[in-house]
C-alpha cells in the first residue's frame, strides 16, 4: 500500500498491454479503410536468421499481430550458417517488392554478419524499425522529421502521452544509450521539451542522477538495477528491460523481469509500467503503426 499522500498501487500501473490492444484496434480500422478504398493492405516482411528461441517468440507475436490487424505478413526464415550476402539479397528482393511496405530484420544477427551493413541495405521508405542512420539522424535534428521512429522508444513516449503525462520542461533520465532504445528515447524526450540526462555504464553516480528525474526510462538490460531509493516521490517510471531470471515456480524455469525493482518502486512512483505487460506489447503496436504509415504513403499515392 502507498503512503498517506499516495494513490492506491493499482491506479499507478500503466497497462501497456491494454493501451497496445486499443492502438491495434485503431490500426485494424485504418487498414480496413485503406483496403476498402484502394483494394490493397499494407505488407510487412520479417527476416529471421538462425533459431534463437527468444527471436522465434517475438517473430511469432509479430505475425499474429499483423494477422489480427489485417496487415499482410511475409516471413523469411534463414539458417544460422547462411552468408551475409544471402541476407542482403533477401533484403534487396523485399526492397523491390511493391506489396511489401516494411522490412524488419530480427536482431541480433549471427556473429559472422555485420548488422549495420544489413540494416543499411533496407530501403529508407521501408525502414519500419527506424534503425536507418538517416532516420536516426533526422530524429536528432530540429526541423526534421524521420520517416519512421524506432518502435520501442516510440512505444515509451506513446505510453507517457496516453497516460496523460505532460512532458514539457520535465527532468527525464534515460538509463542506457543503445542505438535501438536508449539513444533514440533520449532524442524523442528532447523533442518533447524534456531536459534529458543519459546514464550509461561509465556514469559515476547513477542513483543521484535518477533521484532528480520526474520521468525515468530504464533500458540497461540489468535486472532490478533501479532501486526504490533512486526514485523521487511522484516520478513516472517506464521500464524497458526484459531480463530472464531463474524462477523455480515457472514451467520454463525462468521469468521475465524489468530493470526496475518494481515492487519497491511502485511505492514511491506516481506511475510505473510492469514487465511483462508494459513496453513489450507497445513495441509490436508501434511496428504495426509504422507499417500502416508506410503502406498509406505508398498505396494512397
Ligand atoms: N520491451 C521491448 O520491446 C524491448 C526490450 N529491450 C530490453 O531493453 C534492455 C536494453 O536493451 P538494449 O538497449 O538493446 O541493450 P544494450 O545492451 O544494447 O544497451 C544497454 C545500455 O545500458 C547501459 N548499461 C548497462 N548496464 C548498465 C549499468 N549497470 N548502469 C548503467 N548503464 C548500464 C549500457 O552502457 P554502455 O553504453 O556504456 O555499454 C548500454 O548503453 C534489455 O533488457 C532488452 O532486453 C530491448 C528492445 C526492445
Ligand atoms: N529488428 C528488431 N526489431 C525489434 O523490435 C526487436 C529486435 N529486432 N530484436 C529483439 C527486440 C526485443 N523486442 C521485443 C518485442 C516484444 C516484446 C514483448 O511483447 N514482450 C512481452 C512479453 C513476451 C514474453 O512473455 O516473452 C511483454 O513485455 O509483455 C518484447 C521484446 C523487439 N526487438
Amino acid at each position: 500500500m502507498g503512503g498517506k499522500n499516495s494513490k492506491p498501487e493499482a491506479e499507478k500501473i500503466i497497462d501497456g498491454k491494454a493501451i497496445a490492444a486499443t492502438i491495434r484496434e485503431e490500426i485494424k480500422v485504418e487498414v480496413a479503410e485503406l483496403k476498402a478504398k484502394y483494394g490493397k493492405a499494407p505488407g510487412l516482411a520479417v527476416v529471421i536468421v538462425g533459431n534463437r528461441p527468444d527471436s522465434q517468440t517475438y517473430v511469432r507475436m509479430k505475425r499474429k499481430a499483423c494477422d489480427e490487424a489485417g496487415i499482410v505478413s511475409f516471413h523469411k526464415e534463414m539458417p544460422e550458417d547462411c552468408s551475409e550476402e544471402d541476407v542482403l539479397q533477401v533484403v534487396r528482393d523485399f526492397n523491390a517488392d511493391p506489396d511489401c511496405h516494411g522490412i524488419l530484420v530480427q536482431l541480433p544477427l549471427p556473429k559472422h554478419m555485420n548488422e549495420e551493413k544489413v540494416l543499411a541495405e533496407i530501403s529508407l521508405e521501408k525502414d519500419v524499425d527506424g534503425f536507418h542512420p538517416l532516420n536516426i539522424g533526422k530524429l536528432s535534428m530540429k526541423g526534421h522529421e524521420p520517416l519512421f521512429m524506432p518502435c520501442t522508444p516510440k512505444g515509451c513516449i506513446v505510453l507517457l502521452e496516453r497516460s496523460g503525462v505532460d512532458l514539457k520542461g520535465k527532468n527525464a533520465v534515460v538509463v542506457g544509450r543503445s542505438n535501438i532504445v536508449g539513444m533514440p528515447a533520449a532524442l524523442m524526450l528532447m523533442k518533447k521539451d524534456c531536459t534529458v540526462t543519459v546514464v550509461h555504464s561509465r556514469t559515476k553516480d547513477p542513483a543521484d542522477i535518477c533521484r532528480r528525474a520526474d520521468v525515468i526510462i530504464a533500458a540497461a538490460g540489468s535486472a532490478h538495477m533501479v532501486k526504490k531509493n533512486w526514485i523521487k516521490k511522484g516520478a513516472v517510471i517506464i521500464d524497458v528491460g526484459t531480463n530472464s531470471v531463474p524462477d523455480a515456480t515457472k514451467k520454463s524455469g525462468f521469468r521475465l523481469t524489468g530493470d526496475v525493482d518494481y515492487d519497491e518502486a511502485i511505492k514511491r512512483a506516481d506511475m510505473i509500467t510492469p514487465v511483462p505487460g508494459g513496453v513489450g506489447p507497445m513495441t509490436i503496436a508501434m511496428l504495426l503503426s509504422n507499417t500502416l504509415d508506410s503502406g498509406r504513403r505508398s498505396i494512397a499515392n
